[in-house]
């Protein structure tokens, strides 16, 4: 690795022992002078080492010169720090910044470092932060809305006490908003917030509250652009603020899935550092009007019906979910309908290859490159006018379309662990009827790492399109009766009666978009790709926890 030319090096204690300390525009790193003599002649950076410790700069949150009366970090008490001249801790500054732990979670660490002359105590302040200003990722300025209903309750606790301290160290200003009823958060962002006052927005809060703030971004976006949110043939306009999701709500899917974890620290660090991760949005129409836009999951059957039955039990908190999954399990309700889609082409790979979307994953990044050769080319709708649709009928459990993995705490690989958060397709899944112990044993394979689509009676594909027609809304069977004569109303009525002669009753399920139920069950869905950006980066390999340091050459 190319060596960065140092700004500064130092000797400086910390916890009263001596270590070496050298800044270059990439790196902070320390080493404790007497362990290093022992090692010489041995390689001591290129990995963490007995005493030697860095930090990228892109990953320090803040540093301060330390006050006389603060707390002593070896024995916590307060104290004062000796005004002797000679004592070489007489001045301080602490740096704050990011250490992993366990499982993609993040923690704001610090270390303090002491000398004996303040002007170098300030050399070192004054650098760092101006090392730290030319990161221009990095958000100044917020908007937060906080949903305090979601989930168990906790998001403005979870919010002022775990998450504004650290924005505050940041020195990120924020204005916050906590919601005062459903879609308050989106009709603001959609019509009133001045949005050039922000660098980004914050939701704390679980799935549906992002969904919020995701519509009233994107309406917004649209609103501005002139597009027209009910033509499905529309290309539509990217948003040009990142969203920073707190986790504070009952399934957390789409913060889990795009960090790895659903932890409020680990979120509010990635927001500081100004991660960017670009994202996928479906939209949802039904004949030539815009219903709604997805990230996660789009479920009809099993999903849709878990839905429906837990926004009964609301008050139940998370563990509405689970009660109510048990009960739809125990329904084993089936639908009839056809599916139609548009299957992904060219290098998008296969929802079974087990290419897992990472940081920096280069599936996604090459979507982002030919989605600019195509809007250069201008041809990607003609493209897709000459694509084959494959048509599939059949009686369903579950028709899913997850376009991102759509992992959570509940299954932690998610519906469909090698989708693509950005790759502009969603894996559209098929469970068709089949016992109620086979379908337990998929479900169950949601949660460990046998595959879920290694049976006979599930399919997966990667598409760009999709449309379903419920089979009471088909129009053959519409037209073969309109020829008959029988319309309307009779149609329906005829449909019941074949189905009272054979002792089921054809039945609808709703369609679960991200948590919310649809009005419509025939809809048509589009997939555009890089519609918006979260302040993440996506699941790290877990060798970067392992071995963080690794790129740490000074
Ligand atoms: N002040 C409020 N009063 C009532 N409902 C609200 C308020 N603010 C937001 N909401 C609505 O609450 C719903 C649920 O919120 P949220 O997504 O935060 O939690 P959850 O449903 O428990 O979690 P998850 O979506 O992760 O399963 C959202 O659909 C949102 O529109
Ligand atoms: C009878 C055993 C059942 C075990 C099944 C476990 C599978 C859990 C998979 C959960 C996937 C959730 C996908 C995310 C959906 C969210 O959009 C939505 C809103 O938060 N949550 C739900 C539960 O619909
Ligand atoms: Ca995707």
């Amino acid at each position: 690795m190319e060596k960065q030319s140092r700004l500064l090096c130092s000797e400086l204690c910390v916890q009263r022992r001596l270590y070496e300390v050298t800044l270059n525009c990439a790196i902070l790193a320390w080493k404790d002078i007497q362990i290093a003599k022992k090692h010489t002649g041995r390689a001591i950076y290129g990995a963490v080492k007995a005493g030697s410790y860095c930090v990228p700069v892109c990953e320090i949150i803040a540093v301060q010169e330390k006050d006389d009366d603060t707390p002593c970090k070896n024995t916590g008490k307060w104290q004062k720090v000796p005004q002797s001249p000679a004592d070489p801790c007489q001045h301080a500054f602490t740096v704050f910044y990011v250490e992993r732990t366990r499982q993609h979670c993040w923690w704001c660490s610090n270390v303090t470092f002491h000398c004996s002359d303040h002007s170098l105590c300030l050399l070192w302040v004054q650098t760092i932060r101006e090392q730290l200003a030319l990161l221009t990722n990095r958000p100044k300025s917020l908007l937060v809305y906080i949903n305090p209903y979601g989930g168990k309750q906790r998001g403005k606790q979870i919010y002022d006490h775990k998450v504004a301290p650290i924005f505050s160290r940041a020195s990120i200003s924020t204005d916050v908003i906590v919601t005062e009823r459903a879609n308050h958060a989106r009709d603001h962002l959609k019509t009133e917030a001045d949005l050039k006052k922000y660098d980004g927005v914050v939701c704390v809060g679980g799935d549906g509250m992002f969904s919020e703030i995701m519509h009233g971004l994107v309406s917004r976006t649209q609103q501005e652009a002139g597009v027209d949110e009910n033509s499905m043939e529309e290309t539509l306009m990217p948003c040009g603020l990142r969203i920073g999701i707190i986790p504070a709500g009952s399934t957390d899917c789409i913060c889990y899935a795009t960090v790895g974890s659903n932890d409020p620290v680990t979120s509010a660090l990635h927001i500081i550092v100004g991660d960017s991760q670009a994202m996928d949005i479906c939209s949802v129409h039904n004949e030539d009007r815009f219903l709604r836009y997805s990230v996660s999951l789009l479920g009809y059957g099993f999903y849709g019906d878990v839905l429906t039955d837990s926004e009964r039990k609301r008050w139940m908190g998370p563990a509405r979910y689970d009660i109510s999954g048990v009960k739809t399990f125990l329904s084993h309700r089936y639908y009839e309908g056809t599916v139609s889609f548009l299957p992904a082409e060219g290098n998008l790979g296969s929802p079974r290859d087990k290419m897992q979307c990472r940081t920096g994953c280069s599936v996604c990044r090459q979507s982002s490159s030919d989605k600019l050769v195509s809007k250069n080319e201008d041809s990607v709708s003609d493209a897709e006018c000459q694509d084959t649709w494959t048509v599939i009928r059949g009686k369903f459990l579950a028709i899913n379309a997850a376009s991102m993995s759509c992992a959570c705490p509940r299954s932690p690989k998610g519906l469909s662990p090698s989708a693509h958060l950005a790759d502009g397709t969603t894996d559209l899944i098929l469970v068709r009827k089949c016992s109620r112990l086979d379908f337990l044993r998929h479900l169950l394979r949601h949660t460990n790492k046998d595959d879920q689509f290694d049976h006979s009676f599930v399919e997966v594909y990667r598409v760009k399109q999709f449309r379903f027609t419920p089979r009471y809304q088909e129009c053959d069977s519409e037209v073969d009766l309109r020829e008959s004569g029988v319309t309307g109303k009779r149609f329906l009525s005829q449909i019941c009666r074949e189905h009272r002669a054979c002792g089921c009753m054809p039945s609808q399920s709703n369609w679960n978009c991200d948590g919310e139920i649809l009005p419509h069950t025939a809809i048509q869905v589009r997939v555009h790709c890089q519609l918006i950006k979260l302040f993440a980066r996506g699941i790290e390999e877990q060798q970067v926890f392992e071995d963080p340091y690794a790129h740490c050459a000074i």
